[in-house]
């Protein structure tokens, strides 16, 4: 596999004199294309700044992030985002919600109508069509917001807690029809979470940050072969891994109190 993004030394830092914060330091880590990354660490480590960074969102302190090789300047349209709170334009049907984007690059029309189509039987969203966003339940619009994505064609997801929201049943749902999806297609996907069966369940590599400031503590691959289901998280492989994660965050967490 190719490497997709390298993140060089990157450190952030907001605010000037008392207020400053050091919100990253010395960053530095390589994703593979088709990779499944997820940053998962304690509030306040840096992990969606670093992800906004990624996006283009957000400027750098010092240091640099390369996509395919080009370093970040401003949004660019390999890369898709799905963030925690539901993003979709309420005034818009579920349709016109993914074709949005389209409508914007001024996609023509024939092929828009096609691209909506086979994206919302991706998301099993096909009765939904004609529904608002509001009519929808929390998983559901969840995953209009992935459509949205999805539809733009991106080489590279960056997902922001995309699940954080939702209540514990609805967000194994999505998990399992994040897997399912990416089955489908081996994108690459950058995912935020602090939690722990999440991030075991979803990832190829997990990277642990640690906090004040947020540096990269651990690089963690999960071996645990695909196709993965959430009963798969009692094997004693799972188990293991979760001690380990645990034990690392907690005591992350000890020595910054
Ligand atoms: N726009 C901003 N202005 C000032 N400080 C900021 C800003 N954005 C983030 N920070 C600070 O940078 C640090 C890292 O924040 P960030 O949101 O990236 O962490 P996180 O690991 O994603 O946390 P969470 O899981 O709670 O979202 C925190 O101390 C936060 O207060």
């Amino acid at each position: 596999m190719s490497d997709i993004i390298g993140i060089h030394r990157v450190t952030k830092t907001f605010g000037d004199g008392k207020s400053r914060v050091t919100a990253l330091e010395d960053v530095s880590l390589t994703i593979r294309d088709g990779e499944f990354v997820v940053f998962l660490g304690p509030s306040g480590c840096g992990k969606s700044t670093l992800l906004r960074m990624i996006a283009g969102l957000s400027t750098l302190s010092a240091g640099n992030i390369f996509i395919d090789g080009r370093p970040v300047d401003g949004r660019d349209p390999s890369v898709g985002m799905v963030f925690q709170s539901y993003t979709s334009f309420p005034w818009l049907t579920v349709e016109d919600n993914i074709a949005f984007g389209l409508n914007l690059a001024r996609t023509d029309r024939h092929t828009c109508r096609e691209k909506v189509s086979r994206i919302l039987e991706r998301v099993s969203l096909t009765k939904f069509a004609a529904s608002y966003p509001s009519q929808l339940s929390g998983g559901m619009q969840q995953r209009v917001a992935i459509a949205r994505a999805l539809a733009m064609e991106p080489k590279i997801l960056l997902m922001d807690e995309p699940f954080g929201a939702l209540d514990a049943l609805t967000r194994v749902e999505m998990q399992t029809f994040l897997l399912d999806l990416r089955s489908q297609d081996r994108k690459t996907v950058v995912f935020v979470t602090h939690d722990i069966d999440e991030a075991m369940l979803l990832a190829d590599r997990i990277v642990v940050f640690s906090p004040h400031p947020g540096r990269v503590a651990e690089i963690i691959e999960v071996d645990i072969p695909h196709p993965r289901t959430i009963e798969q998280t009692e094997r004693p492989d799972f188990t293991q891994l979760r001690h380990r994660l645990r034990h690392l965050l907690f005591s992350m967490a000890k020595s910054a109190a």
